[in-house]
């Protein structure tokens, strides 16, 4: 039975800075959830913290019985497992071939050793091909992935993701340095791994018409604060304006111009 992940009061304070301010979100598995804001709103905070790569100065974080902010050792690096994020710069590593670099993914599971010695046995090498096969890569599996175009490079992030088996997906801004078509891809890829595995995703976003276009839910956040939890089309231009101010709104509408094609071909 999947679990739901709940953050419970959540905050984390850099100095004077609350990066992420009492924040309290309950996300049943396999939602979609788009986080938008302002750039420092705290989306990156959020998502570093459930993926524990930051702790928070007070409240706690959930998935089912576990509570993500005391685990330590080797149930943190299960939760680690369980739990994988993608970066808006891929993370790649360039001179490894794109089947290395998916492989490595797999290098949760296993002991010092092996991971040293990057040995894989035959049935990761094939859940690595079906992995990049559901992404559309197969033709570019023994190109050296700092070749790849950055759609192509972040569709490989999002197969060595897969390779984890996670059963959730954490996505920092993956479209932000993508022209609009490979964007569209990279969507699409998080939209079918959601749709047919089931794995709940939580992507941050710069722009209002991709998250209305993907997202179940959208959590909008100002200050390290949520100002709007709800379905896309509660997320009218009236509540935009409410939340952000005129200013703001423009500015949304200046990045979604860029992105708007994503948003048309989705
Ligand atoms: N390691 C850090 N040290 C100090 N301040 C930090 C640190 N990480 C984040 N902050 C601050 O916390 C606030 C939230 O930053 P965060 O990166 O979470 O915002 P964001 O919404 O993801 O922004 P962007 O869209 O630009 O990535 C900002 O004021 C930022 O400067």
């Amino acid at each position: 039975m999947p679990d739901s992940l709940n953050l419970i009061n959540v905050s984390r304070h850099f100095g004077n800075t609350k990066a992420v301010d009492n924040v309290s979100l309950d996300i049943p598995p396999g939602q979609f959830v788009g986080v938008i804001g302002r750039s420092g709103a705290g989306k990156s905070t959020m998502l570093r913290l459930i993926n524990r790569l930051i702790d928070p100065t007070e409240g706690e974080i959930r998935y089912g019985d576990r509570v993500v902010t005391q685990l330590k050792g080797k149930a943190l690096r299960d939760w680690r497992r369980d739990c994988a994020m993608i970066f808006q710069q891929f993370n790649l590593v360039d001179r490894l071939d794109v089947l290395t670099n998916v492989l490595i993914g797999r290098l949760a599971e296993r002991g010092f050793v092996s991971s040293m010695l990057m040995r894989f046995t035959d049935e990761e090498r094939t859940m690595a091909i079906q992995a990049l096969d559901r992404l559309d890569l197969v033709p570019q599996t023994l190109q050296r992935a700092g070749t790849l175009s950055g759609g192509q490079q972040q569709r490989v992030a999002i197969a060595k993701a897969l390779v984890q088996q996670p059963r959730i997906m954490l996505a920092d801004e993956p479209i932000a340095s993508l022209d609009p078509a490979n964007a569209t891809l990279v969507m699409d890829g998080l939209r079918a791994i959601n749709r047919e595995d089931g794995i709940t995703v939580l992507v941050n976003l710069h722009t209002l018409d991709t998250a209305r276009a993907y997202c179940d839910r959208i959590v909008a956040m100002r200050d390290g604060r949520v100002m709007f939890d709800g379905s896309p089309c509660q997320l009218t231009n009236d509540v935009v304006r409410d939340i952000y101010g005129t200013e703001g709104l423009q500015e949304f509408n200046e990045a979604a111009t860029s992105t708007q094609k994503v948003a048309v071909m989705a």
